[in-house]
């Protein structure tokens, strides 16, 4: 579903990322954990067409879109969730939904976004300004997905979320895979991620420092010495 082959890039002359390759199939989730300023944020930018300069390929389903720009890869076939939600604040949740573009029976997706996100359906006319980081989190989720992406990139979606929420959205990603999704997810909560995922990578310097199943990493003692933290 997605390719990643050989990508380098960063925001100026200097690589952040240093030749990375990755692949994603379609209903699987794919954790990126790594240490603090390994370049995961700059991963998924890349993915989405937003890094400035990026070397290497994207490749989904098969076709090469690494010159595609970012608005139309989000239209056609890569969702994104930032690690700041980007929710229009003045809108109301209803309407942060209305704007998205190149949503197809707009009415029933909504219906659907609402049964997956309960808590925004209590709440469809509040401004998106008067939700909590949480709530926010899941407006940008929800607007991620009104296209049907078959690939989401999810900038670390638990981030500002408290424990009991954080395994509500763990089990929504999940479930969203189960219906054919591919999922990057870049997580700090990343033996949870793990978890859920059928396979991860490590990141380290711009590179993956190790990639396997998703069992096998959290098995590995050097892994999780160096990457997954004591008692994460
Ligand atoms: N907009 C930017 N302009 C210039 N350099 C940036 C920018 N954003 C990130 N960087 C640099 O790129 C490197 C990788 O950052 P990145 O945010 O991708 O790491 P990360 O693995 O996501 O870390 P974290 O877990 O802290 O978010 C860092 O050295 C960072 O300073």
């Amino acid at each position: 579903m997605l390719k990643i082959e050989n990508m380098t890039g960063g925001y100026g002359e200097v690589d952040i990322l240093k030749g990375i390759d990755l692949t994603l199939e379609a209903g699987e989730i794919l954790t990126v954990a790594g240490t603090n300023g390994a370049g995961k944020s700059t991963l998924a930018k890349a993915v989405v067409g937003l890094l400035p300069r990026v070397g290497g390929r994207v490749l989904l389903s098969g076709e090469d879109i690494t010159k595609v720009p970012a608005e139309r890869r989000a239209r056609t076939g890569i969702g994104y969730v930032p690690q700041t939600a980007n929710v229009f604040s003045s809108l109301t949740i209803v309407e942060n939904l209305e704007v998205v573009e190149g949503v197809k029976d707009r009415k029933a997706r909504m219906a659907e976004m609402f049964d997956l996100f309960p808590a925004l359906a209590g709440r469809r006319r509040s401004r998106a300004g008067s939700l909590s980081g949480g709530e926010r989190q899941q407006l940008a989720f929800a607007r991620a997905l009104m296209t049907k992406p078959p690939v989401i990139v999810l900038d670390e979606p638990t981030a500002a979320l408290s424990p009991i929420m954080a395994d509500e959205s763990f089990s929504r990603i999940k479930a969203l895979a189960g219906t054919g999704t591919a999922v990057l997810l870049i997580e700090q909560r990343a033996r949870q991620a793990l978890e859920i995922s059928h396979r991860g990578a490590i990141m380290d310097g711009g590179k993956v420092a190790l990639e396997g199943e998703a069992r096998t990493l959290l098995a590995d003692e050097r892994a999780a010495e160096l990457y997954l933290g004591v008692g994460h």
